[in-house]
């Protein structure tokens, strides 16, 4: 059957074992050759399409339930359920989502983006079931990296006790998007090392080998449940949180997938199935990977593994500016260290975690436990660095007020991926942390306009005595190391006239240097103001801007309601003066390329441009 034809999960229900086992390799091909076109999550992907055939073989979705945690390993989901001719659109605006999308299809029950949330979900849809007498099955499926996050740990305690039925398929392919850490890490690596599981793998795969009836099969599936059960006392995780386990299973292996998922079907209350996965599976160097380097890839040539986007020369990513950055002032400053909740390869940090061994912490997927941590370790002396993309960070934003600003404690927030990311998606745009953080007191909350910026800036936040953010964007910068660091004053702008101004525009970023030269370009005279503090902003130079009485725009590339606008409308409250205001409105922004958002949202150079341009007309 070409991939493409199935519409629906029904029609591998009478696929034999042989026949299953060859549309899980078709897929696998198919995943590879269509990931390495558009880019996208492919070591999940890979490591779960076995386990996904066997979920859409036994169960009946879309009256059962499956909540795929994160979500970005649901690409085989979406092709059972019809969904493999688009492809090709994959992350594109208007095009197929990254993740699971309710508006998208039936079979998708839940939508997440971030990690962590499938437990608590499951427990609320079957709260929901029993409550209004209906019967299906609820099944989440969660990774190992995502069950280290505290929201998860949470749900887990709540389950226990529920007498809830649902399935939990706990994923666990030995890795987050680079190495997985933590104590559950260390019993898991335990449990899949167990002479047990061996025996099982072996014991199912001498007997599969053997016969193609189905007999000996049966029976060694029976002597696998028994030995499942028997393995309880070395897997005391789930049964501290008074949770029944079957497992762990071999992932690859349909038949034992099928006979284990049967078997916890029957089963009464909440039951977790310990499934173990390859990341990667397939695919060479995914497999291969220990930093997360191919966990989501862009465009890439399947036969070499040579990435297609290459970056022009003198560019790096925002992330390894502030990296570079931060080991140069860590190698003169002892008291600097750094974390991450598990986003090491995307935030830049494994040469500062190389580097500094003993001053480097991956905490897991736990933003919340990262902020408190760095709070506990400033009281105590040392300078930390926390590194968390804008959108995970709204997880944590308690521990920021609570633990870091009410105490006033120095501590150096790097806020990765600010602004629209694009591919990722709503759950993942970055518009919304100026707003939130500005409410809270004590914050110096700041964003630098190029690289040599952000490098003083970082310099500046170690020499401050409080907490202090730099928010900077995903994409590429054009880089050269400062030859030395320059201290920025706390909450000063910078003004830049081109020509003779006819207006003035308040903007931050990358934006400011787009927009001058565009500007430049067209000849059109115009003030543009660097706002390289949201918190606090320059209202000296406000009141200065304000005395040119020229018409005011302020252009941000953020949410617009409680960002820098309000910030100036605020400060300008009793002043008389008309302000255009141009931002991203009140709405979730979808994914596409950031270009096309920004097209679409009215905020790119083009558009920004033509804007100024009527207001002179
Ligand atoms: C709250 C939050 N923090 C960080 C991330 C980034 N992230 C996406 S997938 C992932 C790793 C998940 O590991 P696991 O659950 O084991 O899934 P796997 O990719 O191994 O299948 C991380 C850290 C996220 N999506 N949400
Ligand atoms: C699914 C998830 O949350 C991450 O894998 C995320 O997609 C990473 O984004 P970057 O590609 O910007 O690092
Ligand atoms: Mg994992």
């Amino acid at each position: 059957m070409k991939i493409t034809d199935i519409q629906s999960p029904d029609q591998i229900k009478s696929m034999s074992t042989k026949q299953l086992q060859e549309l899980a390799d078709d897929i696998r091909m198919f995943l590879i050759g269509s990931i390495s076109r558009t880019g996208g999550h492919l070591s999940s992907n890979l490591g779960v399409v076995e386990l996904t055939i066997a979920l859409h073989y036994v169960f009946h979705s879309p009256n059962d339930k499956f909540l795929f945690d994160v979500g970005h390993q649901s690409y085989t989901h979406k092709i059972l359920t019809g969904r493999a001719g688009a492809f090709s659109t994959l992350r594109k605006h208007n095009g197929l989502s990254g993740f699971q999308k309710r508006s998208e299809s039936v079979h998708d029950a839940w939508e997440a983006g971030h990690s962590s949330t499938s437990l608590s979900a499951a427990l609320g849809m079957a709260i929901a079931r029993d409550l209004q007498h209906e019967n299906f099955e609820i099944i989440p499926i969660i990774g190992d990296g995502a069950l280290s996050g505290g929201m998860a740990l949470e749900a887990l305690n709540d389950i226990g006790v529920s007498h809830k039925k649902m399935i939990i398929i706990f994923n666990d392919n030995n890795m987050s998007i680079s190495k997985n850490h933590g104590a559950i890490e260390k019993r898991l690596t335990n449990l899949r090392s167990s002479s047990l599981y061996r025996h099982m793998k072996q014991d199912v795969k001498t007997n599969l080998n053997q016969t193609k009836t189905g007999v000996n099969l049966l029976h060694s599936l029976t002597h696998l449940r028994d030995s499942l059960k028997d393995s309880l006392v070395d897997a005391p995780l789930f049964k501290e949180f008074n949770l029944d386990y079957l497992g762990p299973v071999d992932g690859h292996n349909i038949p034992a997938l099928i006979k284990v998922l049967e078997t916890a079907k029957e089963h009464e209350g909440p039951i977790v199935v310990h499934v173990i996965t390859q990341k990667g599976k397939g695919y060479k160097l995914a497999e291969q990977d220990r930093t997360g380097k191919w966990h989501g890839v862009g465009p890439f040539d399947p036969a070499t593994g040579r990435l297609l986007v290459k970056l022009p020369p003198q560019e790096i990513s925002w992330s390894q500016v502030i990296s570079n950055t931060l080991i140069d002032l860590a190698a003169k400053n002892p008291k600097i260290v750094a974390i991450t909740p598990a986003m090491a390869q995307g935030s830049k940090l494994l040469e500062f975690a190389s580097r500094y061994k003993d001053r480097f912490f991956d905490c897991g997927i736990a933003e919340q436990h990262a902020v408190t941590m760095a709070a506990g370790m400033a009281v105590g002396g040392l300078h930390p660095f926390v590194s968390i993309y804008s959108s995970f960070l709204q997880r944590a934003y308690d521990q920021i007020n609570h633990d870091v600003a009410r105490m006033n404690v120095p501590v150096v927030f790097g806020i990765d991926r600010a602004g629209l990311v694009g591919d990722d998606g709503e759950t993942h745009q970055g518009i919304y942390d100026i707003a939130f953080l500005r409410s809270i007191p004590n914050l110096v909350l700041s964003q630098p306009k190029d690289a040599k910026e952000a490098q003083n800036l970082l310099y500046s936040a170690f020499a401050y005595n409080g907490p202090f953010c730099i928010r900077y964007p995903r994409g590429n910068v054009h880089y050269a190391p400062n030859e030395r660091y320059e201290a920025i004053e706390i909450g000063t702008w910078t003004c830049h006239i081109v020509g003779i101004p006819e207006q003035i525009v308040i903007t931050y970023g990358p934006d400011v240097d787009r927009l001058i030269q565009k500007a430049r370009e067209n000849a059109m005279g115009v003030m543009v103001i660097n706002a390289r503090f949201f918190k606090p902003i320059d209202t000296k130079m406000l009141d200065t801007v304000f005395k040119e009485n020229l018409p005011v725009t302020v252009f941000e590339t953020d949410c617009e309601i409680g960002s820098l606008s309000s910030a100036i409308l605020e400060a300008m409250n009793k002043k008389d003066h008309q302000i255009d205001i141009i931002g991203i409105q009140d709405h979730f922004v979808p994914q596409g390329s950031i270009r096309v958002l920004r097209q679409e949202e009215g905020i790119d150079i083009d558009t920004v441009f033509e804007r100024l341009e009527r207001k002179n007309a």
